[in-house]
Protein backbone atom coordinates (compact mmCIF):
# COMPACT_ATOMS: atom_id res chain seq x y z
CA UNK A 1 0.00 0.00 0.00
CA UNK A 2 1.38 3.28 -0.76
CA UNK A 3 -0.21 5.12 2.09
CA UNK A 4 2.02 2.26 3.63
CA UNK A 5 5.03 3.43 2.42
CA UNK A 6 4.54 7.20 2.73
CA UNK A 7 4.44 6.18 6.56
CA UNK A 8 7.76 4.26 6.37
CA UNK A 9 9.04 6.68 4.86
CA UNK A 10 7.73 9.38 6.88
CA UNK A 11 8.79 7.70 9.82
CA UNK A 12 12.01 7.73 8.67
CA UNK A 13 12.01 11.38 8.39
CA UNK A 14 10.25 11.86 11.86
CA UNK A 15 12.88 9.86 13.57
CA UNK A 16 15.60 12.05 11.64
CA UNK A 17 14.11 15.26 12.50
CA UNK A 18 13.98 14.14 16.35
CA UNK A 19 17.87 12.99 16.38
CA UNK A 20 18.26 16.07 14.78
CA UNK A 21 16.36 18.12 17.03
CA UNK A 22 17.25 16.02 20.21
CA UNK A 23 21.44 16.40 19.15
CA UNK A 24 20.61 20.14 18.45
CA UNK A 25 19.17 20.40 22.36
CA UNK A 26 21.98 18.24 23.91
CA UNK A 27 24.50 20.14 21.90
CA UNK A 28 23.24 23.66 23.43
CA UNK A 29 22.83 22.26 26.43
CA UNK A 30 26.23 21.04 26.45
CA UNK A 31 27.73 24.48 24.73
CA UNK A 32 25.96 26.46 27.65
CA UNK A 33 26.74 24.16 30.58
CA UNK A 34 29.86 23.80 29.39
CA UNK A 35 30.32 27.42 28.59
CA UNK A 36 28.90 29.01 32.02
CA UNK A 37 31.43 25.75 33.71
CA UNK A 38 35.18 26.62 32.16
CA UNK A 39 33.88 30.67 32.69
CA UNK A 40 33.37 29.92 36.31
CA UNK A 41 36.51 27.73 36.35
CA UNK A 42 38.75 30.71 35.08
CA UNK A 43 36.84 33.01 37.25
CA UNK A 44 37.54 31.14 40.73
CA UNK A 45 41.21 30.63 39.29
CA UNK A 46 41.64 34.15 38.85
CA UNK A 47 39.92 34.76 42.52
CA UNK A 48 42.34 32.38 44.10
CA UNK A 49 45.60 33.63 42.11
CA UNK A 50 44.31 37.24 43.62
CA UNK A 51 44.40 35.62 46.91
CA UNK A 52 47.64 34.05 46.35
CA UNK A 53 49.00 37.41 45.43
CA UNK A 54 47.35 39.24 48.45
CA UNK A 55 48.89 36.73 50.65
CA UNK A 56 52.49 37.05 49.05
CA UNK A 57 51.95 41.01 48.91
CA UNK A 58 51.01 40.57 52.78
CA UNK A 59 54.12 38.87 53.86
CA UNK A 60 56.47 41.07 51.54
CA UNK A 61 55.15 43.90 53.52
CA UNK A 62 56.07 42.59 56.83
CA UNK A 63 59.68 42.23 55.42
CA UNK A 64 59.42 45.40 53.99
CA UNK A 65 58.07 46.73 57.92
CA UNK A 66 60.14 45.09 59.19
CA UNK A 67 63.24 46.46 56.84
CA UNK A 68 61.62 50.12 57.64
CA UNK A 69 62.07 49.57 61.50
CA UNK A 70 65.40 49.26 61.48
CA UNK A 71 66.83 51.78 58.73
CA UNK A 72 68.32 53.99 61.65
CA UNK A 73 70.51 51.65 62.33
CA UNK A 74 72.09 51.12 58.90
CA UNK A 75 75.67 51.87 59.35
CA UNK A 76 75.50 51.67 62.83
CA UNK A 77 78.10 49.18 64.41
CA UNK A 78 76.57 45.97 65.36
CA UNK A 79 76.39 45.87 69.06
CA UNK A 80 73.61 44.75 71.35
CA UNK A 81 71.14 47.94 70.55
CA UNK A 82 71.60 47.13 66.66
CA UNK A 83 71.35 43.36 67.34
CA UNK A 84 68.13 43.73 69.75
CA UNK A 85 66.36 45.87 67.17
CA UNK A 86 67.11 43.23 64.37
CA UNK A 87 66.09 40.24 66.78
CA UNK A 88 62.78 42.39 67.77
CA UNK A 89 61.30 42.36 63.94
CA UNK A 90 62.47 38.72 64.12
CA UNK A 91 60.18 38.35 67.06
CA UNK A 92 57.07 40.88 65.49
CA UNK A 93 56.77 39.51 62.50
CA UNK A 94 56.23 35.57 62.48
CA UNK A 95 56.89 35.17 58.43
CA UNK A 96 60.26 37.15 59.03
CA UNK A 97 63.59 34.47 59.85
CA UNK A 98 66.39 37.10 59.96
CA UNK A 99 67.04 40.65 59.42
CA UNK A 100 70.32 41.95 58.00
CA UNK A 101 72.26 44.89 57.36
CA UNK A 102 74.36 44.97 54.39
CA UNK A 103 76.72 47.59 53.28
CA UNK A 104 77.70 46.78 49.86
CA UNK A 105 77.58 43.97 48.49
CA UNK A 106 78.52 42.55 52.69
CA UNK A 107 76.27 41.73 55.44
CA UNK A 108 77.49 43.09 58.29
CA UNK A 109 74.87 42.35 61.30
CA UNK A 110 72.29 39.64 61.46
CA UNK A 111 69.68 39.23 63.58
CA UNK A 112 70.73 35.40 63.26
CA UNK A 113 74.50 35.71 63.45
CA UNK A 114 75.38 39.18 65.17
CA UNK A 115 78.65 40.91 63.73
CA UNK A 116 79.39 38.77 60.94
CA UNK A 117 80.59 38.81 57.15
CA UNK A 118 78.87 37.48 53.98
CA UNK A 119 79.19 38.74 50.49
CA UNK A 120 75.98 38.74 48.59
CA UNK A 121 75.14 38.60 44.56
CA UNK A 122 72.62 41.22 43.99
CA UNK A 123 72.50 40.45 40.63
CA UNK A 124 70.61 37.63 40.67
CA UNK A 125 67.93 39.42 42.44
CA UNK A 126 64.88 40.32 40.28
CA UNK A 127 65.16 44.26 40.18
CA UNK A 128 67.59 44.23 43.08
CA UNK A 129 65.00 43.45 45.52
CA UNK A 130 63.19 40.26 45.37
CA UNK A 131 65.16 36.26 45.56
CA UNK A 132 63.90 32.83 46.36
CA UNK A 133 66.43 30.43 47.61
CA UNK A 134 65.26 27.03 47.87
CA UNK A 135 67.82 25.78 50.23
CA UNK A 136 69.75 27.49 52.91
CA UNK A 137 72.69 26.61 55.26
CA UNK A 138 70.93 26.86 58.39
CA UNK A 139 68.30 24.02 57.18
CA UNK A 140 68.18 21.78 54.44
CA UNK A 141 65.10 22.06 51.59
CA UNK A 142 63.98 25.10 53.97
CA UNK A 143 62.65 27.96 51.78
CA UNK A 144 63.10 31.40 51.57
CA UNK A 145 61.96 34.62 50.12
CA UNK A 146 64.69 37.14 50.45
CA UNK A 147 63.44 40.51 50.51
CA UNK A 148 66.07 43.81 49.79
CA UNK A 149 65.49 47.16 50.69
CA UNK A 150 67.94 49.40 48.96
CA UNK A 151 68.87 52.69 50.91
CA UNK A 152 71.79 54.72 49.25
CA UNK A 153 74.71 52.32 48.50
CA UNK A 154 73.41 50.03 51.27
CA UNK A 155 70.55 47.65 52.12
CA UNK A 156 68.54 45.71 54.52
CA UNK A 157 68.01 42.18 53.46
CA UNK A 158 65.18 40.33 55.22
CA UNK A 159 64.52 36.75 55.12
CA UNK A 160 61.34 35.54 54.85
CA UNK A 161 59.92 31.74 55.25
CA UNK A 162 58.91 30.54 52.23
CA UNK A 163 57.00 27.61 53.38
CA UNK A 164 54.14 29.59 55.12
CA UNK A 165 53.72 31.35 51.88
CA UNK A 166 53.89 27.72 49.85
CA UNK A 167 51.57 26.15 52.51
CA UNK A 168 48.62 29.25 51.79
CA UNK A 169 49.34 28.18 47.59
CA UNK A 170 48.48 24.57 48.60
CA UNK A 171 45.31 25.72 50.13
CA UNK A 172 44.33 27.94 46.95
CA UNK A 173 46.00 24.93 44.66
CA UNK A 174 43.50 22.25 45.32
CA UNK A 175 42.30 21.38 41.98
CA UNK A 176 44.88 23.44 39.65
CA UNK A 177 47.90 24.19 40.97
CA UNK A 178 49.13 27.99 41.30
CA UNK A 179 52.83 29.11 40.86
CA UNK A 180 54.54 31.73 42.62
CA UNK A 181 57.00 33.54 39.97
CA UNK A 182 60.48 35.95 41.15
CA UNK A 183 62.33 36.32 37.88
CA UNK A 184 63.38 33.11 36.26
CA UNK A 185 62.36 31.11 39.43
CA UNK A 186 59.36 29.40 39.99
CA UNK A 187 57.42 28.03 43.48
CA UNK A 188 54.42 26.01 43.22
CA UNK A 189 52.97 23.52 46.41
CA UNK A 190 54.88 20.32 46.99
CA UNK A 191 56.86 20.97 43.65
CA UNK A 192 59.68 18.02 42.81
CA UNK A 193 62.25 18.27 40.26
CA UNK A 194 59.82 16.73 37.73
CA UNK A 195 56.76 19.13 38.51
CA UNK A 196 56.30 20.97 35.19
CA UNK A 197 56.97 24.55 35.82
CA UNK A 198 53.80 26.68 34.66
CA UNK A 199 54.72 28.66 31.47
CA UNK A 200 52.98 30.86 28.96
CA UNK A 201 53.13 28.49 26.44
CA UNK A 202 50.80 26.18 28.27
CA UNK A 203 47.13 26.53 27.43
CA UNK A 204 44.92 27.85 29.64
CA UNK A 205 47.76 30.00 30.97
CA UNK A 206 47.10 32.78 33.53
CA UNK A 207 49.03 35.42 35.02
CA UNK A 208 48.38 37.83 37.73
CA UNK A 209 51.40 40.34 38.31
CA UNK A 210 52.21 42.11 41.65
CA UNK A 211 52.03 45.94 41.23
CA UNK A 212 53.81 46.39 44.38
CA UNK A 213 56.70 43.94 44.20
CA UNK A 214 58.47 41.87 41.13
CA UNK A 215 56.87 38.57 41.25
CA UNK A 216 53.81 37.13 40.13
CA UNK A 217 51.08 34.36 40.59
CA UNK A 218 50.36 32.09 37.51
CA UNK A 219 48.40 29.17 36.71
CA UNK A 220 47.46 27.23 33.45
CA UNK A 221 43.84 25.07 33.26
CA UNK A 222 44.90 22.01 30.91
CA UNK A 223 42.14 20.61 28.90
CA UNK A 224 41.96 18.01 31.54
CA UNK A 225 41.19 20.44 34.20
CA UNK A 226 38.01 21.59 32.48
CA UNK A 227 36.83 17.81 32.17
CA UNK A 228 37.11 17.16 35.77
CA UNK A 229 35.46 20.70 36.39
CA UNK A 230 32.82 19.96 34.35
CA UNK A 231 32.08 16.51 35.51
CA UNK A 232 32.78 17.74 39.23
CA UNK A 233 30.12 20.14 38.81
CA UNK A 234 27.76 20.31 35.86
CA UNK A 235 27.58 16.55 35.93
CA UNK A 236 23.86 16.81 36.83
CA UNK A 237 23.41 19.78 34.77
CA UNK A 238 24.32 17.51 31.61
CA UNK A 239 22.20 14.49 32.59
CA UNK A 240 19.34 17.06 32.47
CA UNK A 241 19.73 18.10 29.38
CA UNK A 242 20.21 14.37 27.84
CA UNK A 243 16.91 13.64 29.39
CA UNK A 244 15.29 16.86 28.17
CA UNK A 245 16.85 16.84 24.74
CA UNK A 246 15.55 13.01 24.47
CA UNK A 247 11.44 14.25 25.73
CA UNK A 248 12.03 16.75 22.66
CA UNK A 249 13.24 14.90 20.70
CA UNK A 250 10.39 12.03 21.53
CA UNK A 251 7.66 15.81 21.15
CA UNK A 252 9.55 16.79 17.89
CA UNK A 253 8.78 13.13 16.76
CA UNK A 254 4.86 13.05 17.90
CA UNK A 255 4.48 16.48 16.71
CA UNK A 256 6.05 15.88 12.93
CA UNK A 257 3.53 12.68 12.70
CA UNK A 258 0.93 15.15 12.78
CA UNK A 259 2.19 17.12 10.65
CA UNK A 260 2.75 15.00 7.75
CA UNK A 261 0.07 13.00 7.97
CA UNK A 262 -2.28 11.68 4.98
CA UNK A 263 -3.82 14.64 4.80
CA UNK A 264 -1.05 16.92 4.58
CA UNK A 265 0.70 14.48 2.07
CA UNK A 266 -2.02 14.58 -0.27
CA UNK A 267 -2.92 18.88 0.24
CA UNK A 268 0.98 19.01 -0.27
CA UNK A 269 0.49 16.76 -3.50
CA UNK A 270 -2.36 18.79 -4.44
CA UNK A 271 -0.68 22.26 -4.09
CA UNK A 272 1.99 20.27 -6.19
CA UNK A 273 -0.09 19.34 -8.81
CA UNK A 274 0.75 16.17 -8.27
CA UNK A 275 -2.78 14.64 -9.13
CA UNK A 276 -2.71 14.21 -12.44
CA UNK A 277 -5.61 12.94 -15.53
CA UNK A 278 -4.84 9.17 -17.21
CA UNK A 279 -7.53 9.15 -20.35
CA UNK A 280 -9.37 6.04 -20.93
CA UNK A 281 -11.25 5.22 -24.44
CA UNK A 282 -14.67 4.63 -24.18
CA UNK A 283 -16.60 3.17 -28.21
CA UNK A 284 -19.95 3.35 -29.31
CA UNK A 285 -20.89 -0.03 -29.12
CA UNK A 286 -23.27 0.54 -32.16
CA UNK A 287 -20.63 2.58 -34.73
CA UNK A 288 -17.80 0.40 -32.84
CA UNK A 289 -15.37 3.73 -32.75
CA UNK A 290 -13.65 6.10 -30.15
CA UNK A 291 -16.91 8.38 -28.93
CA UNK A 292 -15.62 9.63 -26.03
CA UNK A 293 -13.54 8.61 -22.62
CA UNK A 294 -13.30 8.48 -19.30
CA UNK A 295 -10.69 10.27 -17.19
CA UNK A 296 -9.16 8.73 -14.15
CA UNK A 297 -6.88 10.22 -11.83
CA UNK A 298 -3.29 9.04 -10.82
CA UNK A 299 -1.07 10.73 -8.25
CA UNK A 300 2.38 11.11 -9.92
CA UNK A 301 4.34 10.73 -6.97
CA UNK A 302 7.68 12.39 -6.73
CA UNK A 303 9.50 9.65 -5.37
CA UNK A 304 7.01 6.54 -5.85
CA UNK A 305 6.41 7.35 -9.16
CA UNK A 306 2.08 6.89 -10.26
CA UNK A 307 0.01 5.52 -7.59
CA UNK A 308 -3.26 3.89 -8.36
CA UNK A 309 -6.61 6.07 -7.41
CA UNK A 310 -8.02 3.63 -5.01
CA UNK A 311 -4.90 4.10 -2.70
CA UNK A 312 -5.48 7.71 -2.09
CA UNK A 313 -9.26 8.53 -3.22
CA UNK A 314 -10.86 6.75 -0.22
CA UNK A 315 -8.24 9.16 2.23
CA UNK A 316 -9.08 11.77 -0.19
CA UNK A 317 -12.37 11.44 0.53
CA UNK A 318 -11.91 11.32 4.11
CA UNK A 319 -10.25 14.44 4.66
CA UNK A 320 -12.89 16.40 2.12
CA UNK A 321 -9.69 17.05 -0.58
CA UNK A 322 -11.82 14.83 -3.44
CA UNK A 323 -13.42 18.13 -4.77
CA UNK A 324 -10.50 20.46 -5.40
CA UNK A 325 -8.73 17.16 -6.50
CA UNK A 326 -11.14 16.38 -9.37
CA UNK A 327 -11.72 20.36 -10.01
CA UNK A 328 -7.80 20.53 -10.70
CA UNK A 329 -8.35 17.08 -13.08
CA UNK A 330 -11.12 19.44 -14.70
CA UNK A 331 -9.28 21.73 -14.95
CA UNK A 332 -6.44 20.05 -16.53
CA UNK A 333 -8.51 18.28 -18.98
CA UNK A 334 -9.95 21.71 -20.04
CA UNK A 335 -6.36 22.91 -20.85
CA UNK A 336 -5.15 20.54 -22.65
CA UNK A 337 -8.83 19.53 -25.14
CA UNK A 338 -10.52 22.91 -25.02
CA UNK A 339 -7.55 24.38 -27.48
CA UNK A 340 -8.35 21.25 -29.94
CA UNK A 341 -11.79 21.03 -29.82
CA UNK A 342 -12.20 20.72 -33.77
CA UNK A 343 -10.13 17.82 -33.82
CA UNK A 344 -12.34 15.65 -31.77
CA UNK A 345 -15.00 13.53 -33.57
CA UNK A 346 -18.34 15.30 -33.24
CA UNK A 347 -19.96 14.72 -30.05
CA UNK A 348 -17.20 13.57 -28.18
CA UNK A 349 -17.54 12.92 -24.05
CA UNK A 350 -15.37 13.35 -21.31
CA UNK A 351 -16.59 11.07 -18.25
CA UNK A 352 -15.32 11.86 -15.09
CA UNK A 353 -15.55 10.27 -11.73
CA UNK A 354 -17.75 12.78 -8.78
CA UNK A 355 -18.09 11.73 -5.30
CA UNK A 356 -21.43 12.01 -3.28
CA UNK A 357 -20.59 15.13 -1.53
CA UNK A 358 -19.40 16.66 -4.70
CA UNK A 359 -22.92 16.82 -5.87
CA UNK A 360 -23.84 18.91 -2.61
CA UNK A 361 -21.54 21.65 -3.74
CA UNK A 362 -23.00 24.46 -6.66
CA UNK A 363 -19.28 25.16 -7.55
CA UNK A 364 -19.47 22.45 -10.15
CA UNK A 365 -23.05 23.27 -12.09
CA UNK A 366 -19.66 26.47 -12.26
CA UNK A 367 -16.65 24.08 -13.56
CA UNK A 368 -19.32 22.05 -16.02
CA UNK A 369 -20.38 25.22 -17.34
CA UNK A 370 -16.76 26.44 -17.22
CA UNK A 371 -15.73 22.64 -19.29
CA UNK A 372 -18.57 22.81 -21.96
CA UNK A 373 -18.17 26.38 -22.88
CA UNK A 374 -14.62 25.78 -23.36
CA UNK A 375 -15.06 23.83 -26.40
CA UNK A 376 -17.09 26.65 -27.92
CA UNK A 377 -18.27 25.31 -31.36
CA UNK A 378 -17.16 22.29 -31.40
CA UNK A 379 -19.31 20.74 -28.04
CA UNK A 380 -18.58 18.04 -26.20
CA UNK A 381 -20.52 16.18 -23.98
CA UNK A 382 -19.79 15.99 -20.13
CA UNK A 383 -20.60 12.91 -18.32
CA UNK A 384 -20.38 12.67 -14.22
CA UNK A 385 -19.91 9.73 -12.97
CA UNK A 386 -21.49 9.36 -9.38
CA UNK A 387 -19.35 6.88 -7.40
CA UNK A 388 -20.84 4.54 -4.21
CA UNK A 389 -17.85 4.79 -1.97
CA UNK A 390 -19.24 7.47 -0.56
CA UNK A 391 -23.32 7.54 0.36
CA UNK A 392 -25.23 10.06 -1.65
CA UNK A 393 -27.94 12.16 0.32
CA UNK A 394 -30.87 12.54 -1.29
CA UNK A 395 -32.75 15.56 -0.53
CA UNK A 396 -33.69 18.85 -1.84
CA UNK A 397 -30.09 20.62 -2.52
CA UNK A 398 -29.04 17.21 -4.53
CA UNK A 399 -32.13 17.46 -6.42
CA UNK A 400 -31.35 21.41 -7.05
CA UNK A 401 -27.87 20.57 -8.34
CA UNK A 402 -28.64 17.76 -10.22
CA UNK A 403 -31.58 19.71 -12.00
CA UNK A 404 -28.90 22.35 -12.76
CA UNK A 405 -26.48 20.48 -14.29
CA UNK A 406 -29.09 18.97 -16.50
CA UNK A 407 -30.15 22.35 -17.64
CA UNK A 408 -26.46 22.54 -18.68
CA UNK A 409 -26.41 19.15 -20.98
CA UNK A 410 -24.35 17.42 -17.88
CA UNK A 411 -25.33 13.98 -18.34
CA UNK A 412 -25.36 11.85 -15.36
CA UNK A 413 -24.38 8.17 -14.67
CA UNK A 414 -24.41 5.83 -11.53
CA UNK A 415 -20.81 4.10 -12.03
CA UNK A 416 -20.43 0.29 -10.55
CA UNK A 417 -24.43 -0.41 -11.06
CA UNK A 418 -25.28 -3.62 -9.18
CA UNK A 419 -22.04 -3.20 -6.63
CA UNK A 420 -24.17 -0.72 -4.19
CA UNK A 421 -26.58 -0.57 -1.75
CA UNK A 422 -28.09 2.58 -2.97
CA UNK A 423 -27.92 2.32 -6.56
CA UNK A 424 -31.40 2.02 -7.17
CA UNK A 425 -32.80 4.28 -4.78
CA UNK A 426 -30.93 6.68 -6.84
CA UNK A 427 -32.90 5.44 -10.02
CA UNK A 428 -35.77 6.64 -7.87
CA UNK A 429 -34.91 10.34 -6.79
CA UNK A 430 -32.80 11.45 -9.23
CA UNK A 431 -32.62 12.06 -12.76
CA UNK A 432 -29.77 9.51 -14.13
CA UNK A 433 -28.44 9.65 -17.97
CA UNK A 434 -26.94 6.40 -17.34
CA UNK A 435 -25.83 3.42 -15.80
CA UNK A 436 -22.33 2.22 -15.76
CA UNK A 437 -22.06 -1.87 -15.45
CA UNK A 438 -19.43 -2.60 -13.44
CA UNK A 439 -16.40 -5.04 -14.14
CA UNK A 440 -17.17 -8.15 -11.76
CA UNK A 441 -20.60 -8.59 -13.94
CA UNK A 442 -18.75 -7.95 -17.21
CA UNK A 443 -15.47 -9.95 -16.63
CA UNK A 444 -17.88 -13.04 -15.67
CA UNK A 445 -19.53 -13.34 -19.14
CA UNK A 446 -19.24 -16.86 -20.84
CA UNK A 447 -17.93 -17.88 -17.55
CA UNK A 448 -20.83 -17.21 -14.58
CA UNK A 449 -24.22 -17.55 -15.90
CA UNK A 450 -25.29 -15.56 -12.33
CA UNK A 451 -23.60 -12.60 -13.28
CA UNK A 452 -24.43 -12.76 -16.57
CA UNK A 453 -28.21 -12.36 -15.60
CA UNK A 454 -27.18 -9.22 -13.69
CA UNK A 455 -25.40 -7.84 -16.42
CA UNK A 456 -28.78 -8.92 -18.74
CA UNK A 457 -31.09 -7.15 -16.34
CA UNK A 458 -29.14 -4.17 -15.61
CA UNK A 459 -29.46 -4.42 -19.59
CA UNK A 460 -32.65 -4.87 -19.41
CA UNK A 461 -33.87 -2.55 -16.53
CA UNK A 462 -32.30 0.85 -18.51
CA UNK A 463 -34.36 0.02 -21.51
CA UNK A 464 -37.23 0.23 -19.58
CA UNK A 465 -36.06 3.39 -18.02
CA UNK A 466 -34.90 4.62 -21.53
CA UNK A 467 -31.18 4.98 -19.97
CA UNK A 468 -27.51 4.78 -21.91
CA UNK A 469 -25.66 1.23 -20.78
CA UNK A 470 -21.63 1.89 -20.63
CA UNK A 471 -20.07 -1.92 -19.78
CA UNK A 472 -16.40 -1.40 -18.06
CA UNK A 473 -13.69 -3.78 -18.27
CA UNK A 474 -14.63 -5.22 -21.39
CA UNK A 475 -11.15 -7.53 -22.13
CA UNK A 476 -12.55 -9.95 -25.08
CA UNK A 477 -14.04 -10.16 -27.91
CA UNK A 478 -16.59 -12.67 -26.52
CA UNK A 479 -17.32 -10.04 -23.95
CA UNK A 480 -17.98 -7.33 -26.59
CA UNK A 481 -20.07 -9.37 -28.36
CA UNK A 482 -22.29 -10.20 -26.08
CA UNK A 483 -22.70 -6.71 -25.39
CA UNK A 484 -22.80 -5.63 -29.03
CA UNK A 485 -25.95 -7.97 -28.99
CA UNK A 486 -27.45 -6.53 -26.39
CA UNK A 487 -27.78 -3.07 -27.78
CA UNK A 488 -25.12 -1.49 -25.28
CA UNK A 489 -24.67 2.09 -26.00
CA UNK A 490 -21.15 2.05 -24.58
CA UNK A 491 -18.12 -0.25 -24.20
CA UNK A 492 -15.30 0.02 -22.55
CA UNK A 493 -12.48 -1.86 -21.11
CA UNK A 494 -8.73 -2.70 -22.07
CA UNK A 495 -9.93 -4.16 -25.44
CA UNK A 496 -9.94 -0.67 -26.83
CA UNK A 497 -7.49 0.70 -24.96
CA UNK A 498 -5.93 0.89 -21.61
CA UNK A 499 -5.71 4.63 -19.50
CA UNK A 500 -2.88 6.52 -20.57
CA UNK A 501 -0.92 9.47 -19.66
CA UNK A 502 -3.55 12.51 -21.06
CA UNK A 503 -0.96 14.21 -23.10
CA UNK A 504 -0.46 10.59 -24.42
CA UNK A 505 -4.12 10.34 -25.35
CA UNK A 506 -4.14 13.17 -26.67
CA UNK A 507 -2.04 12.70 -29.58
CA UNK A 508 -4.66 10.08 -31.30
CA UNK A 509 -6.19 13.38 -32.22
CA UNK A 510 -3.31 14.70 -34.31
CA UNK A 511 -2.84 11.74 -36.53
N1 LIG B 1 -9.25 -5.14 -15.00
C1 LIG B 1 -9.65 -4.17 -15.84
N2 LIG B 1 -9.79 -2.92 -15.39
C2 LIG B 1 -10.23 -1.98 -16.29
C3 LIG B 1 -10.50 -2.27 -17.61
N3 LIG B 1 -10.90 -1.13 -18.22
C4 LIG B 1 -10.84 -0.15 -17.26
N4 LIG B 1 -10.40 -0.65 -16.08
C5 LIG B 1 -10.25 0.03 -14.81
O1 LIG B 1 -11.51 0.12 -14.22
C6 LIG B 1 -11.61 1.31 -13.51
C7 LIG B 1 -12.79 2.05 -14.01
O2 LIG B 1 -13.01 3.16 -13.25
P1 LIG B 1 -14.13 3.28 -12.14
O3 LIG B 1 -15.07 2.12 -12.17
O4 LIG B 1 -14.73 4.62 -12.30
O5 LIG B 1 -13.35 3.17 -10.80
C8 LIG B 1 -12.44 4.18 -10.47
C9 LIG B 1 -13.11 5.28 -9.70
O6 LIG B 1 -14.08 4.80 -8.82
C10 LIG B 1 -11.96 5.81 -8.89
N5 LIG B 1 -11.45 7.00 -9.53
C11 LIG B 1 -10.58 7.09 -10.55
N6 LIG B 1 -10.39 8.41 -10.87
C12 LIG B 1 -11.22 9.11 -10.06
C13 LIG B 1 -11.51 10.50 -9.90
O7 LIG B 1 -11.00 11.37 -10.62
N7 LIG B 1 -12.42 10.86 -8.94
C14 LIG B 1 -13.04 9.93 -8.15
N8 LIG B 1 -13.90 10.35 -7.25
N9 LIG B 1 -12.77 8.63 -8.27
C15 LIG B 1 -11.89 8.21 -9.22
O8 LIG B 1 -10.96 4.84 -8.84
C16 LIG B 1 -11.44 3.66 -9.46
C17 LIG B 1 -10.36 2.87 -10.06
O9 LIG B 1 -9.81 3.52 -11.13
P2 LIG B 1 -8.70 2.86 -11.99
O10 LIG B 1 -7.72 2.20 -11.11
O11 LIG B 1 -8.24 3.88 -12.94
O12 LIG B 1 -9.45 1.76 -12.71
C18 LIG B 1 -10.32 2.05 -13.77
C19 LIG B 1 -9.80 1.44 -15.03
O13 LIG B 1 -8.42 1.52 -15.18
C20 LIG B 1 -10.34 -3.63 -18.05
O14 LIG B 1 -10.58 -3.97 -19.20
N10 LIG B 1 -9.92 -4.53 -17.13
Amino acid sequence: MPFGMLKKRQFKHRLVRAILVGSLCILLGAISTIGQTTSNLKRTTLMRMAHAQRLAEGALDSANQAATAVIEDLGKECLSPVLLQLRMQVAYFQTVRSVNLVQGNQIYCSSLYGHYAEEINFDSYTDGTLYLVNDNRVKKDQKLIIYRKVVGKDSIVVRLYGDHILSELSVLSIDLPLGLIVGQQQWQHQQTPSTPLISPDMPGYMELPSTHYPFKIVAAISPANYLSYIWYFSRFSLIAWVLLSVIVGFAVFRWSGRTISPEYELRQALENQEFIPYIQPVVSGHLMRETGCEVLMRWAHPTMGIIPPDNFIPMAENCNLIIPMTQALMTQVRKQFAPMAQLLPKDYHFAFNITASHFRDFNLVEDCRAFINAFGDNPIKLVLELTERELLVIDEVTERLVNELHKLGVMIAIDDFGTGNSSLKYLQHIKVDALKIDKSFISKIGIDTHSVHIVDNIIDLAARLHLQTVAEGVENEEQASYLKARNVTFLQGYLYGKPVPMEDFALQFYD
